[in-house]
């Protein structure tokens, strides 16, 4: 026996794989098996074994240590001799079968926890390897199992068989389970103990150590992890989290399922303030308006909230997101003012030339091909996002809009790409964990060069110019308000007070401008997308757009004509309506505060989170059925909506600082779009719609057809 026991680590391996693989495989079925007849008669048969077990194994040890005292029954192996010898090997075999109720959760698509498959394939190595010495401790441990798995597999069977016991049984026998363990370590300490004072004990100090690990480890890490990361806290309603996944699994975040969807069943179900658990990270969410009008004008109470900090910092640590106080305010001073409508107009000129750029892409499309359905409208609208923001925020050619016609994929769009796939990953992971992957992920890593090759030429292109030029076009252009603002001397300002340091480091500069990549991109194209899927599907709208264009736009285009556009305004705030792309905010509080409107208290340290695409679709809030693309909602009707219902932008002091730029920038690419072309419905089949959630919202199918007017 002791040459073979190690084969059970074989077999503890070959489980966990099972585990993966498994569930890698029920994901792709389409339907899980029910299986309860099987799962009532398999939790039975151990129910019986191991009462069996327990009528045949506890009495031995009564009779031990009524006959032979304490110090025997720990240190004497003589259980393993006879009737009871053989239950104890059968104890050891049962660990086998025991891993099935395992093949029951994966098959049925239950939540399978960590703890689960670790405690059975921990104890299943240690029940091997201690029946090889066969250690004398043992006879507590099988005892007190069988007892213990009796009830427990009873249970199961019961509610399995849909017979419903009441709550405290199930808490029962959790407190068992951890008695059990806690014997367990005292069993251990006092054979350690003995074995200290030179009595002969069967069990060697490795073992002894070797059951203390593992007993202490499932101890401490059920005990603490949940009561610090997975326990509903206080009296505000919310679903009890589970362990480590928090409500990710429960809600289907985790297969894809949109946040928006997720919220609004969980504010039926709970009102309109609630607990949510994003893996290990709690937070409380608000949705009713007045409340969050609250929130977003107690700027002293309600901060950036730690997640924007916290999981922004991993990425870009020094950039404004991440920022406050003194700190957020020095990055402030340099970069809101270039952010002013004042200054956003200017770029009139450069927005149109992009738009032209992917019009004549089209139209070389439709030219080979007048059917085309075109697929990719996302990327497109990013590429144009993205060459846009190039120009305006950097003075440089990104050249992402040539992808479409070299029919490669532009590299720092590849790139910017991955570094959001990440990001997103890391977002329910604590912070140490997505550091950690971060520094051993190749493809961030990669990610990252390619960016930074970017960055530095941008930053290189503006350095070039000479320091009047740069002065000179400080008031107007980002990239050389930044460079303008690079302190002379890093070292000197690196060792001032936060309130003394003037200007902006290297590393500053370079995190800031990451930051607007992500930040001004992303989220302008999804827009743009969402705009072009909700043309194709109301072509009443789109002709009331061309309508108000032939209206004001005849000779050109100029910023007045653009202003003009009142109705055009309207479908833009409907497309922010209807689908906000960052579907919220967080703040944490710095003091304890109550809500005024639900009354909830919450405390100082909490972390609210803002659901704006919630708050945009309550239909206790608009007068038309917020479910329906209606813009002229604006004009009639909803025109006097609460101010805290439709916030795509977020509010409060740290609300986006590039909206005059995105409203401006929407609006432009919408008009030169409408004045050249019309769009097209391409199929149910292709232009379902449904939602994408990334950084952004993003439209799932898109397929339209493009029609030159
Ligand atoms: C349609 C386009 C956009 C939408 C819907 C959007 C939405 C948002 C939202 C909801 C926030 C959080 C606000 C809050 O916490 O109250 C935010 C923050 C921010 N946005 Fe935007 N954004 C857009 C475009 C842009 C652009 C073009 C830029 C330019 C670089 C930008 C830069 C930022 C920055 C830097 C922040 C952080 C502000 C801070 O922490 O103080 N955004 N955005």
């Amino acid at each position: 026996m002791s040459n073979w026991w190690w084969l059970s680590i074989l077999y503890a391996l070959m489980y966990i794989i099972a585990i993966f693989v498994g569930q890698r495989w029920m994901r792709k079925q389409n339907e899980k098996f029910e299986l309860r007849g099987a799962l009532v008669l398999w939790n039975t048969i151990l129910t019986i074994f191991s009462f069996w077990g327990a009528c045949r194994s506890v009495p031995e040890l009564i009779y031990t240590l009524n006959h032979h005292g304490f110090v025997y029954s720990i240190c004497d192996p003589s259980f393993k001799q006879g009737i009871t010898g053989l239950w104890a090997w059968l104890f050891m075999i049962s660990k086998f079968p025991e891993t099935i109720d395992t093949l029951f959760i994966v098959l049925r698509r239950q939540q399978l926890i960590f703890l689960h498959w670790y405690h059975h394939a921990s104890v299943l190595v240690y029940c091997f390897y201690s029946y090889a010495y066969f250690v004398s401790t043992g006879r507590w441990f099988v005892s007190m199992n069988y007892c213990v798995h009796t009830l427990m597999y009873g249970y199961f069977a019961l509610r399995a068989a849909r017979i419903r016991l009441p709550r405290f049984f199930q808490q029962f026998i959790t407190l068992l389970q951890l008695i059990q363990m806690i014997i367990g370590c005292m069993i251990n300490i006092a054979a350690y103990y003995y074995k200290q004072q030179g009595y002969s004990c069967a069990v060697s100090y490795t073992n002894i150590e070797i059951s203390l690990a593992i007993i202490i480890s499932i101890i401490l890490f059920i005990v603490y992890i949940k009561l610090k990361y997975f326990t509903l806290y206080g009296s505000i309603p919310g679903k009890p989290p589970q362990f480590l996944l928090g409500n990710l699994l429960q809600t289907g975040f985790i297969y894809g399922k949109y946040l928006g969807d997720i919220v609004r069943e969980f504010q039926i179900k709970y009102g309109d303030t609630f607990q949510f658990f994003a893996g290990p990270i709690h937070m409380i969410f608000v949705c009713n308006p007045e409340d969050v009008q609250h929130i977003f004008t107690h700027r002293h109470i309600y901060e950036q909230g730690n997640l924007e900090v916290d999981h922004h910092r991993i990425l870009f640590n020094d950039a404004l997101i991440c920022n406050i106080g003194a700190k957020y305010k020095r990055h402030a001073s340099i970069i809101l003012p270039l952010f002013r409508r004042g200054k956003i107009v200017n770029n009139l000129d450069i927005i149109v030339d992009c738009t032209d750029k992917l019009l004549d892409q089209w139209r070389l499309k439709i030219d080979m091909d007048p059917n085309h359905i075109h697929l990719n409208i996302v990327d497109q609208c990013q590429n144009l996002s993205l060459a846009i923001f190039g120009f305006i925020g950097f003075d440089y050619d990104l050249q992402t809009l040539e992808e479409y016609s070299t029919n490669k994929k532009n590299k720092l769009r590849l790139a910017l790409s991955d570094f959001l796939k990440i990001f997103l990953f890391t977002i329910p992971v604590p912070t140490f964990l997505s550091r950690i992957y971060l520094k051993i992920s190749p493809r961030y890593r990669h990610a990252m060069i390619t960016i930074s090759t970017y960055l530095n030429q941008i930053i290189l292109q503006e350095q070039r110019k000479t320091p009047e030029e740069i002065d000179e076009r400080k008031r107007t252009s980002l990239i050389a308000s930044l460079i303008g603002s690079l302190q002379q001397d890093e070292k000197l300002e690196a060792i001032k007070s936060e309130q003394e340091k003037k200007g902006l480091s290297r590393r500053e500069v370079i995190d800031e401008l990451l930051l607007f990549l992500v930040a001004g991109s992303e989220t302008t194209g999804s827009v743009l997308a969402w705009f072009i899927y909700f043309m194709s599907k109301n072509p009443r709208v789109q002709a009331k757009i061309k309508a108000e264009l032939a209206d004001k736009t005849q000779n050109g285009l100029t910023i007045d004509q653009i202003d003009s556009l009142i109705y055009l305004d309207y479908v833009i705030q409907e497309v922010l309506r209807f689908i906000p792309p960052v579907v919220g905010t967080t703040r944490t509080l710095t003091a304890d505060d109550r809500l005024p409107t639900s009354s909830i208290q919450l405390y100082k340290g909490d972390e609210v989170f803002i659901p704006l695409n919630v708050l945009s679709r309550d239909k206790r809030y608009w007068k038309i059925d917020p479910d329906l693309f209606y813009p002229e909602r604006f004009q009639s009707e909803d025109a006097n909506h609460h101010a805290y219902v439709s916030i795509p932008f977020g509010g409060g002091h740290r609300q986006c600082i590039g909206q005059d730029l995105a409203r401006f920038e929407l609006k432009v690419i919408m008009t030169r779009l409408m004045q050249r072309v019309t769009f097209g419905d391409g199929g149910a089949d292709v232009n379902a719609g449904g939602y994408v959630q990334k950084m952004t919202v993003i439209p799932k199918h898109i397929g339209i057809t493009i029609k030159f007017d």
